[in-house]
């Protein structure tokens, strides 16, 4: 395999005497999408803010296409940062701000203008150029922004909660302009967010951080899939968590005890090992269709319709901390306060080390 574009290696930081990151390990292959996604406070700002050059990790070493470049200062490092807030400059046209990077690299304006023209046109903004930024929308200003670091052609884009600013709808809608501006230029980027539904709509490679570590990386629909900790399923996608504690294992197959009964799927850990069986929503069934493993009663408490399925918190009747998250058709005529039978198959039982 290649060598990576970015090498982030046993870096750990803290502020004073917070630790913030805690040995962060991470390969970034060029052409990539990259989405750091965790809750706030887990570290992403920071590990980009070290990306950029921003922040000296307190311990470890980066290395971009295989330089040092732990101690190199942002405008020495082939990466560019996009921040939430776009930083425009309000008085310059978007061509101006466009071609700013240029002209502090010293290019003429002749080139700078044919380059600001050709970086627009490719965030479809062609038409822009001798507009002022107040003269855009939200999502156009975001685009400048977008040209303004793609025009000076780093070799990593960073990007920190770049659709922050936007509302939901226009936030979908330049979440995917930004994928086909990535796949257009194949520069790799690296895009900090909390919204899991972002990196499952844009990553090539999502990297779960929480409280400074990562806890799980690879193609979002691996992550959802198979999630590799318990944190990450829950933070990407919703997950019913059950208990349990081997009773035996034999020929691959583990027999957990869980308050809703015994139930077995295919695993290797040994007897008395505990373990979290995680479900995801849409695998849970509620009502008569049953799965090949029986969960028990539940009783219904929210049914909440969400316009192409209906999202239903049930509380087991086993045991009351147990609350099972499913997702219905948009025609389940399941009401709050139901009594139903809830089931699942074995295969889509996600086996978590507890
Ligand atoms: N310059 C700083 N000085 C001191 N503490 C900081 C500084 N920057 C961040 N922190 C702290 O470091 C921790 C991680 O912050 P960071 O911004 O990296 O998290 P994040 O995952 O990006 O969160 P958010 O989504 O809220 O931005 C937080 O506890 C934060 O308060």
């Amino acid at each position: 395999m290649s060598a990576p574009l970015v090498d982030i290696r046993s870096v750990s930081h803290r502020f004073g005497q917070l630790p913030v990151l805690k040995n962060v390990s991470l390969a970034i292959e060029p052409g990539s999408y990259t989405i750091l996604l965790g809750p706030s406070g887990s570290g992403k700002t920071t590990l980009l803010s070290i990306l950029g050059g921003f922040v000296n990790p307190s311990e470890g070493k980066v290395f971009i296409r295989g330089q040092d470049c732990t101690a190199v200062p942002p405008a020495k490092r082939p990466t560019t940062t996009v921040f939430q807030d776009y930083a425009l400059f309000p008085h310059m046209s978007v061509g101006g701000n466009v071609g700013f990077g240029l002209r502090m690299q010293g290019v003429d304006g002749a080139t700078r203008a044919a380059k600001a023209r050709d970086a627009l046109a490719l965030v479809g903004l062609a038409t822009a150029f001798d507009k002022k930024p107040h003269q855009l929308s939200g999502g156009q200003r975001q685009r400048v922004a977008l040209a303004r670091a793609l025009v000076i052609e780093p070799a990593v884009l960073l990007l920190d909660e770049p659709l922050g600013a936007l509302d939901l709808k226009l936030r979908r809608q330049m979440q995917d302009e930004l994928k086909a501006i990535q796949k257009r230029v194949g520069t790799a980027f690296i895009h900090v967010t909390h919204d899991q539904e972002e990196a499952m709509a844009l990553a090539d490679h999502c990297v779960v951080m929480n409280d400074g570590r990562i806890e799980d990386e690879g193609p979002p629909e691996r992550v959802y899939a198979r999630p590799a900790t318990r944190f990450s399923a829950t933070f990407m996608g919703e997950s019913t968590l059950l208990a349990g504690t081997v009773a035996e294992a034999r020929n691959g197959i583990v027999t957990a005890s869980t308050a809703v009964g015994s139930i077995s799927l295919p695993g290797a850990s040994p007897a008395g090992t505990t373990l979290a069986l995680a479900i995801r929503p849409e695998h849970l069934v509620l009502g008569d269709a049953k799965g090949d493993v029986a969960l028990g009663m539940a009783k219904v408490g929210d049914v909440v319709f969400q316009g192409s399925f209906k999202r239903v918190l049930a509380i087991s009747m086993q045991d009351p901390a147990l609350q099972f998250i499913a997702k219905a058709p948009a025609s389940a005529t399941v009401q709050a306060g139901d009594t139903v039978p809830v089931s699942c198959n074995a295969q889509d039982i996600i086996l978590l080390a507890d």
